[in-house]
């Protein structure tokens, strides 16, 4: 019969580490969620149940945590995935490929009357950054991004002139709420970058572009915010949205006798919009592997 083992990957999912800095009494935190997985010579576990080359996904796991130790902490987490890639590809000869997705959680130091404290800490901000480093022989992918950046404008944004069929029962607006959850992911070209700095860059220019832009749909939004990133980012071949439209409908207060000019509003969770959409270079190399298994974007 002809059957065979299509393509495969395997390791550790969701590895949780927390690593803390304490050569002063003045400690950092590192925060990180690795997931490892490795591709090669798997034929013979799959097929046959031989575990010859079959670097458990428990081993994978004490990696992450050692290489912690070792690497003197995370550091930007491009480099950190690229370490782990590079690790396991080159110190096993059955393994010639490998993904490793890391997400990291900031936190800043909480505030106390005395000031900044030394060793507690609250989460900073809505988003998790996220890396994707895919590894393939020589290859090397880096997709970054981040998920769940929420912002809102509270006027900026109008809609109106699209197609009005049987079913149109939405009301044109020139002045509305515009409300979405940022979720990002750009491909880097090449490796080599200052991770954390070309990060704090972009994030700061798609809130920018959010802000400054005057909005006739979240799609223009969405695209400038792109072009932005892209103009100012040579390094960057390409970046993904997803961004759903978190609509806020405006509640009539006319049964109570009251009017309401933009004030009061009803935040839906569901149904949303969901815009998504790539902004590229038409020169951009070719994306190769970067994107495999990065679900959720066109
Ligand atoms: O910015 C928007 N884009 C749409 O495609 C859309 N569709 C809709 O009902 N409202 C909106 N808003």
């Amino acid at each position: 019969m002809g059957i065979r083992l299509g393509d495969n990957q395997y390791g550790k999912a969701e590895v949780r580490l927390v690593r803390v800095t304490r050569d002063t009494p003045v400690h950092e935190i590192e925060d990180v969620c690795v997931t490892s997985q490795l591709r090669g010579d798997m034929e013979s576990v799959h097929t046959v149940g031989d575990n010859s080359n079959c670097l458990a996904t428990d081993t994978q796991k004490n990696t992450v945590y050692a290489k912690a130790k070792e690497n003197g902490g995370i550091g930007a987490i491009e480099d950190f995935a690229l370490l782990l890639a590079q690790h396991f590809v080159s110190e096993h000869d059955y393994i010639h490929g490998a993904r490793q997705e890391i997400h990291s959680y900031g936190w800043n130091r909480i505030d106390t009357a005395n000031g900044p404290h030394d060793h507690s800490f609250v989460r900073a901000g809505s988003e998790t950054r996220t890396t994707v480093v895919t590894k393939d022989g020589d290859q090397e992918w880096v997709v970054s991004g981040f998920d769940g950046l929420t912002v809102l404008k509270s006027t900026g944004s109008e809609f109106h002139g699209y197609p009005k069929t049987h079913y149109t029962t939405l009301p044109e607006t020139t002045d509305r709420i515009l409300a979405t959850d940022i979720t990002a992911r750009w491909r880097y070209i090449g490796t080599g970058l200052d991770w954390d700095k070309t990060y704090a860059s972009v994030r700061s220019q798609l809130l920018e572009a959010f802000a400054t832009t005057h909005s006739l749909a979240l799609q223009q939004t969405l695209y400038t915010m792109g072009r932005t990133v892209l103009e100012n980012h040579p390094e960057i071949a390409e970046i993904k949205f997803s961004m759903p439209n978190n609509h806020h409908f405006l509640v009539d207060l006319s049964p109570f006798g009251l009017d309401n000019p933009n004030e009061v509003f009803f935040a839906a969770d569901r149904p949303y919009g969901k815009i998504e959409a790539t902004v590229e270079r038409d020169d951009a190399p070719a994306a190769g592997r970067a994107w495999e298994s990065i679900p959720g974007f066109v």
